[in-house]
Protein backbone atom coordinates (compact mmCIF):
# COMPACT_ATOMS: atom_id res chain seq x y z
CA UNK A 1 0.00 0.00 0.00
CA UNK A 2 0.90 3.65 -1.10
CA UNK A 3 1.97 5.40 2.39
CA UNK A 4 -0.12 8.66 2.35
CA UNK A 5 1.43 12.05 1.23
CA UNK A 6 1.79 14.74 3.25
CA UNK A 7 1.55 17.16 0.27
CA UNK A 8 1.12 16.55 -3.46
CA UNK A 9 4.05 18.70 -5.63
CA UNK A 10 1.95 19.65 -9.20
CA UNK A 11 4.27 20.42 -12.18
CA UNK A 12 7.76 19.41 -13.66
CA UNK A 13 8.99 16.75 -12.95
CA UNK A 14 12.07 16.31 -15.35
CA UNK A 15 15.88 15.42 -16.32
CA UNK A 16 18.03 18.72 -15.30
CA UNK A 17 21.15 18.64 -17.81
CA UNK A 18 23.56 20.63 -16.87
CA UNK A 19 27.15 21.51 -18.35
CA UNK A 20 29.18 23.34 -16.00
CA UNK A 21 32.88 24.57 -17.03
CA UNK A 22 35.64 26.21 -14.81
CA UNK A 23 36.37 29.24 -17.13
CA UNK A 24 34.19 32.29 -18.22
CA UNK A 25 31.95 31.74 -20.77
CA UNK A 26 30.19 33.64 -23.88
CA UNK A 27 28.06 33.25 -26.22
CA UNK A 28 30.09 30.44 -28.90
CA UNK A 29 32.18 29.67 -26.36
CA UNK A 30 33.44 25.58 -26.98
CA UNK A 31 34.91 25.05 -23.55
CA UNK A 32 35.86 21.59 -21.35
CA UNK A 33 33.59 21.11 -18.56
CA UNK A 34 31.49 18.63 -16.70
CA UNK A 35 27.52 17.57 -17.67
CA UNK A 36 25.74 15.95 -15.02
CA UNK A 37 22.07 15.00 -14.79
CA UNK A 38 19.80 14.74 -12.39
CA UNK A 39 16.47 15.30 -11.39
CA UNK A 40 14.98 18.46 -11.43
CA UNK A 41 12.11 20.68 -12.50
CA UNK A 42 10.80 23.21 -10.62
CA UNK A 43 7.73 20.80 -8.27
CA UNK A 44 10.47 18.02 -8.03
CA UNK A 45 12.72 21.22 -6.19
CA UNK A 46 10.25 21.84 -4.27
CA UNK A 47 9.18 18.29 -3.16
CA UNK A 48 13.12 17.56 -2.27
CA UNK A 49 13.23 20.07 -0.11
CA UNK A 50 10.25 19.82 1.46
CA UNK A 51 11.45 16.08 2.01
CA UNK A 52 14.64 16.85 3.39
CA UNK A 53 12.76 19.18 5.97
CA UNK A 54 10.91 16.33 6.83
CA UNK A 55 7.68 16.05 5.06
CA UNK A 56 6.51 12.99 2.17
CA UNK A 57 5.91 14.83 -1.16
CA UNK A 58 4.29 12.90 -3.80
CA UNK A 59 4.42 13.98 -7.38
CA UNK A 60 1.80 14.97 -9.67
CA UNK A 61 3.33 15.24 -13.05
CA UNK A 62 4.06 13.87 -16.85
CA UNK A 63 6.64 11.48 -17.39
CA UNK A 64 7.15 9.65 -20.38
CA UNK A 65 7.07 5.61 -20.92
CA UNK A 66 10.47 5.85 -22.52
CA UNK A 67 13.80 4.87 -20.76
CA UNK A 68 14.80 8.22 -19.66
CA UNK A 69 11.14 8.36 -18.06
CA UNK A 70 11.79 4.79 -16.19
CA UNK A 71 15.06 5.78 -14.58
CA UNK A 72 13.43 8.89 -13.82
CA UNK A 73 10.78 7.46 -11.98
CA UNK A 74 13.29 4.92 -10.08
CA UNK A 75 15.85 8.21 -9.05
CA UNK A 76 12.80 10.26 -7.75
CA UNK A 77 11.60 7.19 -5.70
CA UNK A 78 14.99 6.54 -4.21
CA UNK A 79 15.15 9.84 -3.22
CA UNK A 80 11.75 9.74 -1.26
CA UNK A 81 9.29 11.34 -3.23
CA UNK A 82 6.08 9.32 -3.74
CA UNK A 83 5.69 8.70 -7.65
CA UNK A 84 2.30 6.71 -7.76
CA UNK A 85 0.34 9.15 -9.00
CA UNK A 86 2.21 10.07 -11.84
CA UNK A 87 1.14 9.92 -15.57
CA UNK A 88 3.18 8.01 -17.37
CA UNK A 89 2.83 9.02 -21.38
CA UNK A 90 2.82 6.45 -24.17
CA UNK A 91 3.61 8.63 -26.71
CA UNK A 92 5.48 11.63 -25.03
CA UNK A 93 9.15 12.13 -24.14
CA UNK A 94 10.22 12.61 -20.51
CA UNK A 95 10.77 16.07 -20.46
CA UNK A 96 14.34 17.89 -20.34
CA UNK A 97 16.05 21.16 -18.90
CA UNK A 98 18.93 21.82 -19.82
CA UNK A 99 21.31 24.55 -18.79
CA UNK A 100 25.44 25.77 -19.65
CA UNK A 101 27.16 27.56 -16.38
CA UNK A 102 30.42 28.84 -16.88
CA UNK A 103 32.71 30.83 -13.92
CA UNK A 104 30.27 34.23 -14.50
CA UNK A 105 27.31 32.04 -13.45
CA UNK A 106 24.64 30.75 -15.71
CA UNK A 107 24.86 31.27 -19.36
CA UNK A 108 21.90 30.31 -20.58
CA UNK A 109 19.00 27.62 -20.16
CA UNK A 110 16.18 25.90 -22.12
CA UNK A 111 13.48 24.20 -20.66
CA UNK A 112 11.73 21.72 -22.72
CA UNK A 113 8.40 21.19 -21.04
CA UNK A 114 6.19 19.95 -24.02
CA UNK A 115 5.15 16.93 -22.90
CA UNK A 116 3.89 18.38 -19.33
CA UNK A 117 2.10 20.78 -21.54
CA UNK A 118 0.53 18.68 -23.39
CA UNK A 119 -0.62 16.49 -20.74
CA UNK A 120 -2.55 18.71 -19.94
CA UNK A 121 -5.33 17.89 -16.77
CA UNK A 122 -4.41 14.27 -17.59
CA UNK A 123 -2.11 14.74 -14.40
CA UNK A 124 -4.79 15.72 -12.22
CA UNK A 125 -7.06 12.46 -12.56
CA UNK A 126 -5.89 11.27 -8.76
CA UNK A 127 -7.49 14.72 -7.61
CA UNK A 128 -10.56 13.34 -9.13
CA UNK A 129 -11.18 9.94 -9.68
CA UNK A 130 -11.48 8.55 -6.01
CA UNK A 131 -7.77 7.75 -5.70
CA UNK A 132 -6.95 11.36 -3.94
CA UNK A 133 -9.83 13.08 -4.09
CA UNK A 134 -13.29 13.41 -6.11
CA UNK A 135 -15.50 16.09 -6.74
CA UNK A 136 -17.63 14.78 -3.88
CA UNK A 137 -15.00 14.90 -1.50
CA UNK A 138 -12.30 17.34 -3.28
CA UNK A 139 -8.53 16.82 -1.52
CA UNK A 140 -8.32 18.41 1.62
CA UNK A 141 -4.69 18.68 2.59
CA UNK A 142 -1.56 20.51 0.84
CA UNK A 143 -0.81 21.67 -2.18
CA UNK A 144 2.13 23.30 -3.82
CA UNK A 145 1.78 23.98 -7.14
CA UNK A 146 4.37 25.25 -10.35
CA UNK A 147 3.66 27.39 -13.02
CA UNK A 148 5.52 25.10 -15.74
CA UNK A 149 2.03 24.20 -16.30
CA UNK A 150 0.19 25.95 -18.89
CA UNK A 151 -2.12 29.27 -18.44
CA UNK A 152 -5.02 27.32 -19.51
CA UNK A 153 -4.36 24.45 -17.27
CA UNK A 154 -3.82 26.83 -14.08
CA UNK A 155 -6.91 28.76 -14.96
CA UNK A 156 -8.69 25.47 -14.82
CA UNK A 157 -7.00 24.46 -11.29
CA UNK A 158 -7.83 28.55 -10.11
CA UNK A 159 -11.54 27.59 -10.57
CA UNK A 160 -12.02 23.90 -10.15
CA UNK A 161 -13.89 22.39 -7.10
CA UNK A 162 -11.23 19.71 -6.96
CA UNK A 163 -9.24 22.11 -5.79
CA UNK A 164 -11.86 23.71 -3.25
CA UNK A 165 -10.84 22.05 -0.25
CA UNK A 166 -6.49 22.08 -0.48
CA UNK A 167 -4.35 24.14 1.01
CA UNK A 168 -2.49 25.94 -2.84
CA UNK A 169 0.73 27.33 -2.68
CA UNK A 170 1.28 28.40 -5.54
CA UNK A 171 4.98 29.07 -7.10
CA UNK A 172 6.22 30.58 -10.65
CA UNK A 173 8.57 28.20 -12.75
CA UNK A 174 10.72 31.27 -14.00
CA UNK A 175 10.98 34.74 -14.12
CA UNK A 176 9.40 34.65 -17.84
CA UNK A 177 6.50 32.08 -16.20
CA UNK A 178 5.26 34.40 -13.57
CA UNK A 179 2.53 36.02 -15.40
CA UNK A 180 0.77 32.15 -15.88
CA UNK A 181 0.09 32.78 -12.10
CA UNK A 182 -2.49 35.43 -13.00
CA UNK A 183 -5.59 32.98 -12.74
CA UNK A 184 -4.57 32.93 -8.83
CA UNK A 185 -4.54 36.97 -8.34
CA UNK A 186 -7.96 36.47 -7.68
CA UNK A 187 -8.06 32.92 -5.97
CA UNK A 188 -9.68 33.47 -2.68
CA UNK A 189 -7.26 30.93 -1.04
CA UNK A 190 -4.22 30.41 -3.24
CA UNK A 191 -0.87 31.58 -1.13
CA UNK A 192 1.47 33.13 -3.71
CA UNK A 193 5.18 32.52 -3.28
CA UNK A 194 7.26 34.91 -5.41
CA UNK A 195 10.27 37.09 -5.33
CA UNK A 196 10.14 40.76 -5.99
CA UNK A 197 10.77 40.57 -9.68
CA UNK A 198 7.89 38.40 -10.19
CA UNK A 199 5.52 39.95 -8.16
CA UNK A 200 6.50 42.89 -10.61
CA UNK A 201 5.60 40.91 -13.64
CA UNK A 202 1.84 39.68 -12.14
CA UNK A 203 1.30 43.48 -11.04
CA UNK A 204 2.96 44.96 -14.53
CA UNK A 205 4.82 47.34 -12.49
CA UNK A 206 8.20 47.48 -10.47
CA UNK A 207 8.37 47.51 -6.72
CA UNK A 208 11.49 48.54 -4.73
CA UNK A 209 10.36 46.29 -1.48
CA UNK A 210 8.69 43.41 -0.57
CA UNK A 211 6.35 45.31 1.48
CA UNK A 212 5.22 47.03 -1.32
CA UNK A 213 4.99 44.49 -3.84
CA UNK A 214 2.85 42.22 -1.00
CA UNK A 215 0.92 45.01 -0.81
CA UNK A 216 0.31 45.32 -4.65
CA UNK A 217 -0.75 41.64 -4.73
CA UNK A 218 -3.22 42.32 -2.07
CA UNK A 219 -4.55 45.31 -3.96
CA UNK A 220 -4.73 43.15 -7.36
CA UNK A 221 -6.84 40.57 -5.07
CA UNK A 222 -4.47 38.00 -4.39
CA UNK A 223 -5.47 36.41 -0.65
CA UNK A 224 -2.21 36.18 1.07
CA UNK A 225 1.53 36.66 -0.87
CA UNK A 226 5.20 35.94 0.35
CA UNK A 227 7.52 38.25 -0.88
CA UNK A 228 11.07 37.80 -1.19
CA UNK A 229 13.56 39.55 -2.46
CA UNK A 230 17.59 38.53 -1.76
CA UNK A 231 18.99 39.43 1.28
CA UNK A 232 16.59 42.55 1.90
CA UNK A 233 13.12 42.13 3.82
CA UNK A 234 10.87 39.79 3.06
CA UNK A 235 7.11 40.35 3.44
CA UNK A 236 3.67 38.10 4.14
CA UNK A 237 0.66 39.83 3.35
CA UNK A 238 -3.09 38.82 4.19
CA UNK A 239 -6.51 40.42 4.29
CA UNK A 240 -5.09 41.21 8.05
CA UNK A 241 -1.86 43.39 7.31
CA UNK A 242 1.57 42.91 5.73
CA UNK A 243 4.13 41.35 8.00
CA UNK A 244 8.28 42.39 7.06
CA UNK A 245 11.21 41.03 8.22
CA UNK A 246 15.15 41.11 7.51
CA UNK A 247 16.62 38.13 6.82
CA UNK A 248 19.54 37.08 8.68
CA UNK A 249 23.04 38.60 6.91
CA UNK A 250 24.89 35.76 5.89
CA UNK A 251 28.04 34.84 3.33
CA UNK A 252 26.53 34.02 0.41
CA UNK A 253 27.82 30.85 -1.40
CA UNK A 254 24.98 30.08 -3.52
CA UNK A 255 21.73 31.98 -4.29
CA UNK A 256 20.14 28.85 -7.08
CA UNK A 257 17.20 27.31 -4.96
CA UNK A 258 16.93 29.75 -2.43
CA UNK A 259 13.33 30.66 -3.49
CA UNK A 260 12.34 26.94 -2.96
CA UNK A 261 14.09 26.70 0.25
CA UNK A 262 12.46 29.28 1.39
CA UNK A 263 9.39 28.45 0.60
CA UNK A 264 9.42 24.79 2.02
CA UNK A 265 10.35 26.19 4.87
CA UNK A 266 7.52 27.87 5.45
CA UNK A 267 5.13 25.84 4.33
CA UNK A 268 6.72 23.20 7.04
CA UNK A 269 6.27 25.84 9.57
CA UNK A 270 3.18 26.20 8.94
CA UNK A 271 2.14 22.61 8.56
CA UNK A 272 3.77 22.35 12.22
CA UNK A 273 1.53 25.40 13.31
CA UNK A 274 3.81 28.35 13.35
CA UNK A 275 2.09 31.52 13.70
CA UNK A 276 2.58 34.14 10.74
CA UNK A 277 5.58 35.55 12.28
CA UNK A 278 7.28 32.18 13.53
CA UNK A 279 6.62 30.77 10.05
CA UNK A 280 8.54 33.77 7.74
CA UNK A 281 11.34 33.69 10.58
CA UNK A 282 11.90 30.07 10.20
CA UNK A 283 11.61 30.39 6.25
CA UNK A 284 13.97 33.06 6.31
CA UNK A 285 16.46 31.06 9.18
CA UNK A 286 16.30 28.28 6.69
CA UNK A 287 17.12 29.88 3.40
CA UNK A 288 19.76 32.15 5.02
CA UNK A 289 21.68 28.66 6.16
CA UNK A 290 21.03 27.52 2.41
CA UNK A 291 22.67 30.34 0.58
CA UNK A 292 25.65 30.40 2.80
CA UNK A 293 26.20 26.58 2.06
CA UNK A 294 25.10 25.30 5.35
CA UNK A 295 22.57 22.15 3.91
CA UNK A 296 25.53 21.32 0.62
CA UNK A 297 23.75 18.82 -1.35
N1 LIG B 1 22.10 37.65 -0.57
C1 LIG B 1 21.32 37.06 0.34
N2 LIG B 1 21.54 37.23 1.67
C2 LIG B 1 20.77 36.65 2.61
N3 LIG B 1 19.71 35.87 2.31
C3 LIG B 1 19.45 35.65 1.02
C4 LIG B 1 20.22 36.22 -0.04
N4 LIG B 1 19.69 35.82 -1.23
C5 LIG B 1 18.63 35.05 -0.92
N5 LIG B 1 18.48 34.94 0.42
C6 LIG B 1 17.43 34.20 1.15
O1 LIG B 1 16.65 33.43 0.23
C7 LIG B 1 15.31 33.94 0.14
C8 LIG B 1 14.82 33.84 -1.29
O2 LIG B 1 15.71 34.55 -2.13
P1 LIG B 1 15.26 35.28 -3.47
O3 LIG B 1 16.53 35.59 -4.21
O4 LIG B 1 14.36 36.41 -3.16
O5 LIG B 1 14.39 34.14 -4.19
P2 LIG B 1 14.49 33.44 -5.63
O6 LIG B 1 15.53 32.36 -5.48
O7 LIG B 1 13.11 32.90 -5.83
O8 LIG B 1 14.87 34.53 -6.59
C9 LIG B 1 15.40 35.36 0.69
O9 LIG B 1 14.18 35.82 1.23
C10 LIG B 1 16.47 35.20 1.77
O10 LIG B 1 15.89 34.62 2.92
O1 LIG C 1 10.74 26.97 -17.10
C1 LIG C 1 11.37 26.36 -16.24
N1 LIG C 1 12.62 26.73 -15.89
C2 LIG C 1 13.33 26.08 -14.93
C3 LIG C 1 12.82 25.00 -14.30
C4 LIG C 1 13.58 24.25 -13.23
O2 LIG C 1 14.16 25.18 -12.33
C5 LIG C 1 15.47 24.78 -11.92
C6 LIG C 1 16.47 25.87 -12.25
O3 LIG C 1 15.98 27.08 -11.79
P1 LIG C 1 16.92 28.32 -11.46
O4 LIG C 1 17.39 28.82 -12.81
O5 LIG C 1 16.02 29.27 -10.73
O6 LIG C 1 18.00 27.77 -10.64
C7 LIG C 1 15.79 23.50 -12.68
O7 LIG C 1 15.65 22.39 -11.81
C8 LIG C 1 14.76 23.46 -13.78
O8 LIG C 1 14.42 22.16 -14.12
C9 LIG C 1 11.51 24.57 -14.64
O9 LIG C 1 10.95 23.61 -14.07
N2 LIG C 1 10.83 25.28 -15.60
Amino acid sequence: MTTRPDILCIGSVLWDIIGRAPSHMRQGSDVPGRITRLPGGVAWNIAMTLARFGLRPAALSAIGQDAEGDELMTACREMGAIMDYVYRSADLPTDTYMAVEGKNGLIAAIADAHSLEAAGDKILAPLENGTLGSEAAPYGGLIALDGNLTQRLLDQIARSTLFAAADLRVAPASPGKAERLMPFLRHSRAVLYVNLEEAGTLCQTEFSSSQAAAEGLLKRGAARALVTDGGNAASDGTADGVITQQPPAVMVTRVTGAGDTFMAAHIVAESQGSSREEALARALTAAAKYVSGEHAT
